[in-house]
């Protein structure tokens, strides 16, 4: 059963076209009721969406009508997909199903799977280190990946289909460093559709506005509050003034606002808290807080500045869903898409997220409802002794040190890796 399309669901907006009948051709059905996880043949956990793409169970019928279709045509945000690993050609029954752009990690696809051994071993025998063979594989990966979403990118005129990918977690607190590196994957990536992310530090945001400037488009990622967001969305305005850009409609840009991380760290205080007050907002503050991060967006992309922008071609910079996989059991498994809908958003969801959606989703505009009692619940918590902004904090570290750490470790085991292959191939 696919999701519900709500009764009160606004009517297709004339600009958003129809996914492309191409990419739409691929086979997959979906079945809600496939809910086990599989290993593929390269080690990597896949969804049974992603079996049946590969042929396996696929039967060849045209593809079917997903919420996630609905999603976009008619409330107006894009399913992306938050995950992106080998082989890249797995993405296209995510398309046809109605995922429009894709969100990367490649330290956790390079390190959970062995379909990047041929072409490690092949950069080591070539004499490449480690690192450098590192970025070829990502790179790779994204050029692929940019390829399979041209055709949304080309449709929307540069509105959407993007594919985005990280500077060195190791420059996270760099602002020049960030810079040069993002120009330099801007580069060599060197596709329309890429989108370069950095990090929302205190040290990068000055680097997302000279990224800007120069005309490259960017993914800002670990966005958790909302003083660090409106300081995200200066930037952007900032360095699309400051581009000198006559036509500024091909920089264009995401706020990537994390949300299911601040319940998990804001429920732990409150749980310490204990009171009865304090555990009714349990699971209330992801979602209230990017409420209000979306008034912000309402409040900043609208005005004489915003306006004068405009004339040039600027387009808003989307507020992106991010970290929308529920980790409390106990929460409904679509508690951090569904009440956040809305037009130009977008919503990147890993598997377990997605599935949900398209099983039992609603397709409601919910991002401006209920907009006072997510006021409520925000000055309620600030009450209770939660400070949003060292809560912001907090995530932001612990986020840093996480991708990071995973980025040490993997280029760690890619050495050995390399230094074991080395006397066999050399
Ligand atoms: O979209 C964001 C990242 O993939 C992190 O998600 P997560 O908070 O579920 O780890």
């Amino acid at each position: 059963m696919a999701g519900t399309v709500s009764k009160l669901a606004a009517p297709r907006p004339a600009a958003l076209p129809a996914p492309s009948s191409s990419l739409r051709s691929t086979a997959l059905a979906f079945a809600p009721s496939a809910r086990r996880f599989r290993v593929s043949l390269s080690g990597r956990a896949r969804s049974p969406v992603i079996a049946m793409a590969s042929g396996k169970e696929g039967n060849g019928a045209a593809t079917k009508r997903t919420t996630l279709h609905d999603l976009y045509e008619l409330q107006g945000q894009s399913p992306w997909y938050d995950n992106l690993c080998r082989p890249v050609t797995d993405l296209l029954p995510y398309i046809a199903n109605g995922v429009r752009g894709v969100t990367s990690n490649p330290t956790k696809a390079i390190s959970s799977s062995n379909a990047y051994d041929d072409q490690f071993k092949q950069l080591i025998s070539a004499g490449k280190d480690a690192e450098s063979a590192y970025w070829e594989l990502v790179i790779k990966d994204i050029q692929d990946a940019c390829k399979l979403f041209e055709p949304i990118y080309d449709q929307t005129d540069g509105a959407d289909g993007y594919v985005s990918v990280e500077v060195s977690p190791r420059l996270a607190n760099d602002t020049q460093g960030t810079v040069e590196a993002a120009k330099w994957l801007h580069k060599v990536v060197n596709r329309p559709n890429v989108y370069i992310k950095i990090p929302a530090t205190a040290e990068c945001v000055p680097s997302i506005r000279e990224v800007i400037a120069n005309g490259i488009s960017v993914n800002v990622t670990l966005i958790f509050s909302i003083a660090r967001y409106e300081a995200v969305i200066d930037a952007y305005l900032d360095g699309l003034e400051a581009s000198g850009l006559s036509d500024l409609s091909r920089v264009t840009s995401v706020a990537s606002f994390f949300v299911s991380r601040v319940d998990s760290l804001i429920d732990k205080m409150l749980e310490k808290t204990g009171t009865p007050e304090a555990l009714a907002l349990r699971g209330k503050a992801a979602v209230a807080q990017a409420k209000l991060a979306n008034q912000l967006y309402l409040k900043k992309f609208s005005g004489p500045r915003w306006e004068a922008l405009v004339k040039k071609g600027a387009k808003k910079q989307r507020l992106l869903w991010a970290s929308t996989s529920v980790k409390n059991p106990a929460y409904a498994d679509t508690l951090y898409v569904d009440p956040l809908i809305g037009p130009d958003t977008v919503s990147t969801m890993p598997d377990q997220a997605l599935e949900a959606f398209i099983d039992h989703g609603t397709v409601s505009r919910t991002i401006d409802a209920n907009v006072s009692e997510a006021e409520g619940i925000y000055s309620a918590l600030g009450k209770l002794g939660i400070n949003w902004d060292e809560v912001g904090t907090q995530l932001e570290l612990e986020g840093v040190d996480s991708f990071k750490g995973s980025f040490d470790s993997l280029l760690t085991s890619l050495q050995e890796k390399g230094n074991a292959l080395k006397p066999a191939t050399l």
